[in-house]
């Protein structure tokens, strides 16, 4: 049912019963304005029958002063007797309402009737007879008996009245006393009732309030829930996407970079830094940084930090009063949540802010995640770096293999075409190495190959790609390098090669390398030509007596450079 219906139902109950305790009293009152109506009727019969004693007396007192005196004056109250008598007793027997009370007044008619006769007999015979004979017939004493008589009748009359209106008068208290009760018990069951009925309806009310309010309520915790969930939604891609860029990231650094861009919007209104361990250092170093970081060191040492030490999170600030030595400013909130993969520990994230104590058990919970995820990430690249490292990277000597030396080559190759600057490649191969071999032992001959491929390392720029093709063979590639520069580093390696020695067992062994010099574009203008020129010159440096440099010809030959190479 609905609730306006329901209001109306008990609008319409609440109408009938307070009608009906309202129309109490008013039957009470009725009762006593009946009663009251039968008072006034017996106090009206009352004063009728004082009224008729009257008639009777004041005729009678006439009669006596008019056969005392013979004056006729003395008869004026007769005669208004006579006249007045009537009227008096049609209004008593109107007045009177049950048979009892009619006959009774009946009988009062004769017994007045029979008096008035008397009293008429002796006025007239005084008047035509004379006093004597007037007196005489009062003192027969019938009109005496007959006035006793009328005083008794009238007498019982009144008392009966009287009685009555007694009675009446009691019934009047009574039913007054009843009425002023119902009235008063009307007027406090419709009280009580009106009040029961305000109290449920505000009951109703407050009920209602209490639903809207829930209602309310619940729109305000939906809507708060949504939010959430969009927000955890917006988080979550967020963090895939973070996910994803990491898994094209080349280098620890690079993928770094991409975490530092993506926590600020991951981690709202915190800060932090993210550190990775440097194995060579045997510190975590800052990769990363976002927010208010500038106050963090650049490195710290595992021992420093409590999450380190235990390899779980540590928090600091509210009811975690102990703090990390590398904390920068110690009175912050901060989480400390280490890297870890596979039992090792990789680095650490550290997180600031005064939002990490507010009720943020569901943010920390989150953060953990976020840096669980983010250790598999950075293992993963870490992985995929050593991997390509392995694939890239000759195990003896450490220098890039032939694979990366083609995948360099190619690709600087396409940004001299566009940039129109020079490349040039150094073929180098160790002099008789195989005497080196022979002489000393194979173990011998990979230190020498390792000796050369430092002394390369410490005699290139860092943009130069130093790279071992196979036996004694390596090449370096020299980037916005010209043929004049490159015939100079050239030699430069080759005397640096020269005056390298490696003790071995006890015994001091030294290498010569002769060296071919090609560049981009004047001898070649791909890759396979300018190696192939290298290769030519290299074939003359040998050819040639050894220890030497040689740069390629246009036309394919090579041509003696380390004597007078400041010439070219
Ligand atoms: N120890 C060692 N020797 C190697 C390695 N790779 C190739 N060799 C040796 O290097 C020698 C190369 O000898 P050759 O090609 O005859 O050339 P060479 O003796 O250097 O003479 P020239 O190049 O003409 O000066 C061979 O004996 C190979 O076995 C290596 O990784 N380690």
């Amino acid at each position: 049912m609905k609730f306006e219906t329901k209001l109306k139902l008990a609008a319409g109950a609440i109408i009938l019963v307070m009608s009906t305790v309202a129309a109490l009293p008013m039957f009470v009152n009725h009762q006593v304005t009946s009663v009251m109506s039968e008072l006034r009727s017996a106090s009206h019969v009352e004063r009728l029958q004082l009224s008729l004693l009257e008639w009777l007396l004041n005729a009678e007192t006439a009669q006596r002063g008019f056969v005392i005196t013979g004056d006729e004056r003395f008869l004026d109250p007769y005669h208004a007797a006579v006249n007045g008598i009537p009227a008096t007793q049609a209004a008593l027997r109107k007045a009177m309402t049950s048979g009892e009370e009619i006959a009774r007044a009946v009988a009062l008619e004769r017994a007045t009737a029979a008096k008035m006769q008397t009293v008429e007999w002796t006025i007239t015979l005084r008047r035509n007879q004379g006093f004597d004979a007037a007196t005489t017939l009062m003192g027969t004493g019938t009109g005496k008996a007959q006035m006793d008589a009328l005083r008794n009748l009238i007498g019982r009359e009144l008392a009966t009245y009287s009685q009555r209106r007694t009675e009446l008068s009691d019934r009047l208290v009574a039913t007054s006393n009843s009425a002023a009760n119902a009235s008063l018990m009307a007027t406090l069951t419709n009280i009580l009732f009106l009040g029961g009925v305000l109290i449920a309806a505000s009951r109703v009310l407050r009920q209602r309030d209490a639903a809207e309010h829930k209602a309310q309520a619940a729109a305000g915790q939906a809507r708060l829930t949504s939010e959430r969930f969009s927000l955890q939604n917006e988080l979550l891609f967020r963090s895939a996407e973070l996910m994803h860029s990491l898994e094209l990231a080349q280098t620890v650094d690079e993928s770094a970079g991409v975490i530092a861009s993506y926590l600020p919007r991951l981690l709202p209104n915190l800060s932090g830094s993210l550190y990775l361990y440097n194995n060579s250092r045997d510190v975590l170093e800052r990769k990363a940084g976002w927010g208010d970081f500038e106050n963090e060191p650049q490195t710290i040492e595992a021992l420093d930090c409590w999450a380190l030490r235990r390899g779980s999170v540590h928090q600091f600030g509210g009811d975690h009063a102990l703090a990390c030595r590398h904390a920068g400013k110690a009175d912050v909130a901060r989480l400390c949540l280490p890297l870890v993969t596979q039992g090792e520990v990789i680095g650490c994230v550290t997180v600031t802010g005064p939002g990490l104590l507010r009720g943020a058990d569901e943010q920390r919970a989150w953060i953990g995640q976020l840096a669980e995820q983010l250790g598999l990430a950075l293992s993963n690249v870490r992985l995929r770096v050593s991997l390509r490292q392995q694939s890239i990277v000759d195990p003896l000597t450490q220098l890039y293999n032939r694979r990366y030396m083609d995948e360099v080559l190619k690709r600087e190759l396409v940004r001299a075409s566009r940039s129109g600057t020079p490349v040039s490649v150094l073929v180098l191969d160790l002099d008789h190495f195989k005497r080196i071999n022979d002489t000393f032992g194979h173990e011998a001959g990979d230190a020498v190959l390792r000796r050369v491929a430092q002394t390369l390392r410490e005699n290139i720029r860092s943009c130069d790609v130093a790279c071992r093709m196979g036996g004694e063979e390596m090449v370096v590639l020299l980037p916005e390098c010209g043929i004049e520069h490159a015939v100079k580093r050239a030699d430069t390696i080759r005397l640096a090669i020269a005056a390298s020695e490696v003790l071995h067992d006890g015994q001091r062994i030294g290498a010569t390398a002769s060296i071919g010099v090609a560049s981009y574009p004047q001898h070649g203008a791909d890759m396979q030509e300018l190696v192939h020129a290298a290769d030519l010159a290299l074939y003359e440096a040998k050819h040639q007596g050894r220890d030497c440099v040689r740069v390629a010809k246009m036309d394919g030959a090579a041509l003696l450079v380390n004597e007078d190479a400041a010439g070219i």
